[in-house]
């Protein structure tokens, strides 16, 4: 494998990031991003001293991995393993710019579309369609036809907001309803502007049931988007060459021995041994989760969009609702940077901050996919990404305008259609984490 350089840069400021993991891990469970409930943590001051950047000098058990230029990534992309989380796989700069943006789009305007279920479901349970270009035109939700108006959204728990008070109607008027009859100019209901601000999740594929940890499979759905499975396929296989089938990354429990260039009957022997090993662990971890893994190839199907504002935070948690939890998830980052938590398999192991930018990738495998991780700030007053910067993005938001100055010098997009997208990301984060969950 290539050598190992390891590069972080630590800020002098004062540490909080591995604190709060505690404090997140105290927290009750409502206090979530998904629960859409803000926290005393959530306004503390900035703190990056022991977030590792991955820029500048040298980190100890970070290891720069060369990619070996599979499809679908940008020749720039760079990758990164972790000593402490073996499984982890970190690709800066993993979408190109082009693909951010639409990205980006998709997630503003398609992603949070009917049938796909948001934090809006219990208050609209046929989903507020439309709802960006609502916001664009300034528009407020209309009084569905018959007088009954849906529930408001408070958004209070995650898929388990106030039920609608008209009972059925509300689900019914909303589905037979177009877009240009539930937004209108004026009136009583909430705007648009507010429901896309309180809108924190999306789900593709499968919806996920919140209330009770489970995917609805028989639900209404549409097919994973394409683009994303494409892009997990890809992602995925990066990372099982690159810490898998390489060996260089520390997944232990899966290094493919006939990789790994032993010769002699001695290496043979103790090859075989290792085989028979591993396919011990992997007869007690498929036990554990009941999955057929070398019968099951990856087949990414469902995902979830988490958008995030000033002060949202997602708890310590771990993904463990997926069938099979020895296939990946693919986490995709765009827009505003974020400090992520990877963790272990127990809360009491410190985690490792890590500072995520648009475009990055992070892939849960191995022993990584079943470990806490996080989010316990993200940092809105950075300078908005320079894939997302967008000329009049720049010209016309004020005290903004110092987010976009590459752009100043002629380095932006110059996407005009973008701009309205790139003013938007200026103070959110989408994350799109894409799994197998059949
Ligand atoms: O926002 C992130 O980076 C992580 C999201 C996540 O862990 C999740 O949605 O399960
Ligand atoms: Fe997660």
């Amino acid at each position: 494998m290539p050598g190992a350089v390891t590069p972080c840069r630590r800020t002098q400021q004062a540490a909080a990031a591995a604190a709060a993991w505690h404090a997140e891990a105290a927290k009750p469970p409502s206090v979530d991003l998904r629960g859409r409930r803000k926290d005393e943590f959530a306004v503390r001051p900035l703190d990056l001293t022991d977030v590792v950047t991955l820029e500048g000098e040298d980190c100890p058990g970070v290891t720069r991995l060369g990619l070996p230029g599979l499809p679908g990534l940008p020749p720039t992309a760079t990758a990164f393993a972790f000593a402490a989380h073996p499984g982890l796989l970190l690709v800066r700069g993993a979408l190109a710019p082009e693909q951010q943006r639409q990205l980006v789009v998709a997630a503003l305007t398609r992603f949070n579309e009917p049938p796909n279920h948001t934090t809006h479901i219990r208050a609209y349970p046929a989903g507020l369609p439309g709802i960006w270009a609502a916001a664009q035109a300034g528009l407020c939700l209309q009084q569905p036809a018959g007088g009954a108006a849906p529930a408001a959204a408070d958004g209070s728990s995650g898929g388990g907001g106030k039920e609608s008070s008209s009972g059925s109607s509300g689900a019914d008027d909303a589905s037979s309803s177009d877009v240009g009859s539930i937004w209108g100019a004026g009136g009583s209901g909430p705007t648009a502007v507010s429901l896309l601000r309180k809108l924190r999740w999306a789900t593709l594929g499968p919806p996920y049931d919140w209330t009770r940890r489970l995917y609805l499979r028989d639900a209404p759905h549409m097919p994973l988007p394409p683009e994303l499975r494409q892009l997990a396929v890809a992602l995925a296989g990066t990372a099982d060459q690159l810490l898998l089938r390489g060996c260089g990354g520390g997944a232990s429990t899966a290094c493919n021995a006939t990789n790994c260039a032993a010769v002699g009957e001695e290496a043979q022997q103790q090859q075989q041994n290792e085989q028979q090993q591993q396919n011990q662990q992997q007869q007690n971890e498929q036990q554990q989760c009941g999955c057929q893994r070398p019968a099951a190839p990856y087949s990414p199907d469902a995902a979830l969009v988490n958008y995030y504002y000033e002060g949202d935070t997602l708890n310590g948690h771990i993904d463990d609702a997926e069938r099979c939890l020895h296939q990946p998830l693919v986490s995709l980052s765009l827009g505003c940077p974020a400090i992520f938590l990877m963790g272990a398999d127990s809360k009491d192991v410190p985690p490792t901050a890590l500072l995520l930018h648009s475009g990055d990738a992070v892939v849960l495998s191995g022993p990584a996919r079943r470990c806490y991780h996080g989010v316990p700030r993200i940092l809105t007053d950075h300078p908005l990404a320079e894939a997302l910067c967008c000329g009049s993005a720049c010209s016309t938001t004020g005290a903004d305008s110092t987010a976009c100055s590459k752009h100043e010098d002629g380095g932006g997009c110059g996407d005009l259609a973008f701009a309205p997208f790139a003013r938007h990301m200026q103070r959110c984060r989408i994350n799109i984490s894409i799994r197998d969950v059949n």
